[in-house]
């Protein structure tokens, strides 16, 4: 009997080897405030779903704590994001992993999560380190200009790595999530509608409810721009300009994120303004975003404390987006001589970097009916 009995095991662990072998591997390669979240929802979906791998591996830019430990230590032995989520538990299966190429290996689907400026250093380290196969998704909100122009970050990791990617944006602040308040958010995906419901169903819980549209640029370039005007609305509450004032920035940077949006990419749809990936992130950004917070610290200083010292000590180690995006997008206006269509991001470049007051926010403002010259008009790349 006792060869029978070998036997049907050995059968079954090959059935159990086949069925792991096509089960999607995920790592999320971030592990800041958004990242983390993004660890703990895709981590409770991974458990379910019978066509993941329970594990999810989560690489982590390491760094000492001020007791000495090793972050990424911590958070494998309290499951427990101590300096980017404190109070909030991951999930055991989630595996926090210091080294980058060891965490990417055998991943399947790879979950893109850091701040924008360090994209291009980590695709450069992951150039041949990561499966042909792969599939990403981009939680990222910014861009990087080159030579040859503006790039988006998901274009950025399809060049520099040969994978498709995806973009996952939305009215998404990280610490509500966390704690399972409900929002939602949209998919943005180039052609293929059964990857983009794959990440759909990895990400999607009673509480986060997602959407797919075809339109990448679109919903990305909603999540990049929408930093901008939340600087400009931070200025606003700097100087105490009420509600109504508040309320006019936000639509006339919704005016300058569709305009720019569609110099860039004929392809943008108007309805992606409507997704939660635009007006909702609009909304819950310049009400309760990190950019609007350290931007009102800045316009009640009177301008005179820089964004790099603020964000230091109001964010302890979480990076602000909208400063370095205003500043990208102000060298594509120069560049292509568009800075008067574009005055509330202009001015918020401006205003930044200390060449206007705080109150000019403004008084740029006001030529918005330039805009008008951009409706519907011609494409630029
Ligand atoms: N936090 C949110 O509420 C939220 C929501 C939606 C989208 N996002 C977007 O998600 C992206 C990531 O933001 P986050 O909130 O997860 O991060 P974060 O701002 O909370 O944290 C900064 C992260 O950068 C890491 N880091 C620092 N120096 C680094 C380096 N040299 N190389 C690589 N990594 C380094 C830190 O370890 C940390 O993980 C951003 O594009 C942001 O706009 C954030
Ligand atoms: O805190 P912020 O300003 O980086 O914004 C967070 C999210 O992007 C809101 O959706």
């Amino acid at each position: 009997m006792a060869p029978a009995f070998e036997d049907e095991t050995a059968s079954e662990t090959n059935f159990s080897d086949v069925e792991q072998l096509h089960k999607s591997k995920v790592t999320v390669v971030g592990s800041g405030n958004w990242g983390s979240v993004a660890a703990k929802l895709i981590a409770s979906n991974t458990l379910k779903l019978s066509s993941f791998h329970d594990e999810v591996r989560m690489w982590v830019y390491e760094e000492i704590l001020p007791s000495g430990e090793k972050l990424s230590e911590v958070i494998n032995q309290n499951n427990e994001n101590v300096k980017y989520l404190p109070g909030i538990k991951l999930g055991k299966n989630v595996v926090a992993d210091p080294d980058l190429e060891h965490a990417v290996k055998d991943a399947t689907m790879l979950v893109f999560v850091t701040p924008h400026q360090f994209m291009e250093g980590i695709c450069k380290r992951l150039v041949g380190k990561i499966r042909g196969d792969a599939e990403a998704i981009s939680l990222i909100k910014g861009m990087e200009v080159k030579m040859e122009g503006p790039c988006m970050i998901s274009t950025l990791i399809t060049d520099l790595l040969g994978i498709n990617c995806c973009v996952l944006m939305g009215a998404n602040i990280a610490n509500e999530i966390a704690v399972e308040k409900f929002s939602e958010a949209t998919v943005g995906y180039r052609e293929n509608r059964d990857i983009a419901e794959r990440w759909v169903r990895l990400f999607s819980t009673p509480y986060f409810m997602v959407s797919a549209v075809q339109d990448v640029e679109g919903v990305e370039l909603c999540g990049t721009l929408k930093n901008v005007v939340a600087i400009a609305a931070g200025f606003v509450d700097g100087l105490e300009m009420g509600n109504n004032t508040k309320a006019a920035i936000m639509r006339i940077g919704l005016r300058e994120m569709k305009a720019f949006s569609k110099l860039l990419f004929s392809s943008v749809r108007d309805s992606t303004f409507f997704e939660s990936c635009g007006i909702a992130d609009l909304i819950t950004t310049c009400l309760g975003g990190r950019n609007r917070k350290v931007a009102e610290a800045f316009a009640r200083n009177g301008g005179k404390r820089s964004f790099d010292e603020l964000e230091a000590e109001m964010l302890q180690g979480q990076k602000l987006q909208g400063v370095s995006t205003a500043r990208e997008v102000y060298e594509v206006l120069s560049h292509r001589g568009w800075l008067e269509l574009f005055p509330l991001f202009t001015a918020v470049h401006e205003i930044s970097t200390g060449r206007l007051p705080p109150s000019a926010i403004v008084e740029y403002s006001e030529h918005t009916p330039r805009l008008n010259v951009l409706e519907g008009s011609a494409q630029y790349c």
